[in-house]
C-alpha cells in the first residue's frame, strides 16, 4: 500500500498541472467567445461538444463516463463565459427592464374557473380583494379571457399539496406563455355539505372535483362513498342543492355550502391537515414587483448529454434553490418534453439575471415566465 502523505503530494502536483491547463483552457474559450462574437455565432455548438466528450468518454479508459461528466463541467463554465463576452440575453434583459413594478389592484376585472364559491374564487377574493372577479367555464376559458382582454388577469390553480399538480393547466401554461405576475398558496378546508333536510347517514354519493375527491380519498374510502367527478367543487354544490337527492352531497369549500343553502354534514375532509393549493395570476403583461422572490421560466432542453444534469448543476453553483420542476410531453413529438421550472430570486440581482439569459440563449423554446412575489408560507 502506498503512503498516503505520498500521494497526497502526487495529488497536489497533479492538480498544479490541472489547473494551469484549466486557465490555459477557459482563456481559449474566452478568444473563441470574442471570434464569436465578431462574426456573429452561437455560442453553443452541440456537435463540437458531443464530438469532445465522446474522444474523453474514449480516452478516460476505466474512468470514461467521469471524463465524459467532468469534461461537460467544464464546457458549461465556458459557455457561461462566452455568454458574458457576447452579452447574451439583450432582447430578454430590454423586456425585463421594461416591466412595470405595480400590478393594478382595483378597477381591473379577473377571471376565475367555477362558480361563486370554488376555491379559484376565494383565491380571486384573496388576490385582489378589489377587483372584479368573473367566472369562466374551464380554465382555457380563462386563458382565453385574458388573451383577448376581457380581463386584465386570470388566477389559476397549479398544484395541491396532496394531490400534485393540475397538468390541464401546465399544458395551457406552457401553450400561452402568458406572464405569471401573482402567487399564492390556499390553504384547503373541505366540508360534506348535504340538502338541509339530510342527515350524515343519508349519504351515500359524493360529488366534487376529481383532485379535491384525490385530497379527501381515504375519507371517502372510510365512509365507503361512491365518488362522481364535476368540473368544479362549487358546481358540485349547486347542483347538490338543485337535484335534491337525499343521499348525494359534495365534497366543497364552507363558503360553496353556504352560498348555495346546504347543510354542513362534515367537517375538515381533507386526508391532509396541511392542505394548500398554490394559484397562480396570469398576465399578457409583464410586471414584476421589487419584493419579487419567485422566477418561472418554460423551455425545451437542448440535444446534449447530460442538459438537465448540467441545468441543474448551474442552478447550484449560483446558490438558487429549484421550488418545482415539471416535464409535460409535447404535442405530437415521442419522448420530447417541455420543462416548466420554479426557482427563488430576483432578476434585479446580476447573477440571476445573467443566468436567466444564457438560459434563454442555450434552451431551446425558451420562455421567461415571470418573477413576481409569493409568501413562503400559506396564509391562514
Ligand atoms: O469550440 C467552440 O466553439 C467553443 O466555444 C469551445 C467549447 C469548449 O469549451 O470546448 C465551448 C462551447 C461550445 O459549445 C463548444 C466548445
Amino acid at each position: 500500500m502506498r503512503d498516503l502523505k505520498e500521494i497526497r503530494k502526487d495529488i497536489d502536483k497533479i492538480d498544479n498541472q490541472l489547473i494551469e491547463l484549466f486557465k490555459q483552457r477557459m482563456d481559449c474559450a474566452r478568444d473563441v467567445g470574442i471570434y464569436k462574437q465578431a462574426n456573429n455565432i452561437p455560442v453553443l455548438n452541440e456537435g463540437r461538444e458531443n464530438e469532445i466528450l465522446d474522444a474523453v468518454e474514449e480516452k478516460g479508459g476505466e474512468y470514461g463516463a467521469s471524463a465524459r461528466l467532468l469534461y461537460s463541467n467544464i464546457m458549461e463554465l465556458s459557455r457561461a463565459l462566452q455568454h458574458n463576452i457576447v452579452g447574451s440575453g439583450k432582447e430578454l434583459k430590454s423586456v425585463i427592464n421594461n416591466a412595470s413594478t405595480d400590478i393594478p389592484s382595483s378597477g381591473i376585472k379577473v377571471a376565475y374557473q367555477g362558480i361563486k364559491g370554488a376555491n379559484g374564487h376565494e383565491a380571486t377574493l384573496r388576490l385582489f380583494p378589489n377587483g372584479e372577479a368573473v367566472n369562466y367555464k374551464s380554465f382555457a376559458d380563462v386563458f382565453s379571457a385574458v388573451d383577448n382582454g376581457e380581463v386584465a388577469f386570470g388566477v389559476l390553480p397549479v398544484e395541491n399539496s396532496s394531490a400534485g399538480s393540475v397538468s390541464a393547466v401546465y399544458d395551457l401554461i406552457l401553450k400561452h406563455r402568458f406572464y405569471i405576475v401573482k402567487a399564492l398558496d390556499l390553504p384547503i378546508d373541505y366540508c360534506l355539505a348535504g340538502l338541509k333536510q339530510s342527515a350524515f347517514e343519508d349519504i351515500e354519493i359524493v360529488w366534487s372535483h376529481p383532485q379535491s375527491l384525490s385530497q379527501c380519498a381515504q375519507y371517502i374510502a372510510d365512509h365507503g362513498f361512491d365518488s362522481v367527478p364535476f368540473s368544479n367543487t362549487a358546481i358540485a354544490a349547486r347542483d347538490v342543492a338543485k337535484e335534491k337527492r337525499l343521499n348525494v352531497a359534495a365534497i366543497c369549500s364552507y363558503k360553496a355550502c353556504e352560498e348555495y343553502g346546504l347543510k354542513v354534514l362534515d367537517n375538515h375532509l381533507q386526508d391532509n391537515d396541511e392542505n394548500t393549493t398554490r394559484f397562480i395570476v396570469i398576465s399578457k403583461k409583464l410586471y414584476i414587483p421589487k419584493d419579487a422572490n419567485r422566477i418561472s421560466l418554460c423551455f425545451s432542453l437542448p440535444h446534449v448529454t447530460g442538459s438537465l444534469y448540467s441545468l441543474l448543476c448551474r442552478f447550484n453553483s449560483l446558490g438558487l434553490n429549484l421550488t418545482k420542476i415539471e416535464s409535460r410531453p409535447r404535442q405530437g413529438r415521442q419522448f420530447e418534453y417541455l420543462f416548466y421550472l420554479d426557482f427563488s430570486g430576483n432578476v434585479r440581482s446580476e447573477n440571476v439575471i445573467e443566468l436567466v439569459s444564457q438560459l434563454s440563449e442555450e434552451m431551446p423554446e425558451f420562455s421567461f415566465l415571470g418573477n413576481y412575489a409569493e409568501p413562503e408560507f400559506p396564509i391562514k
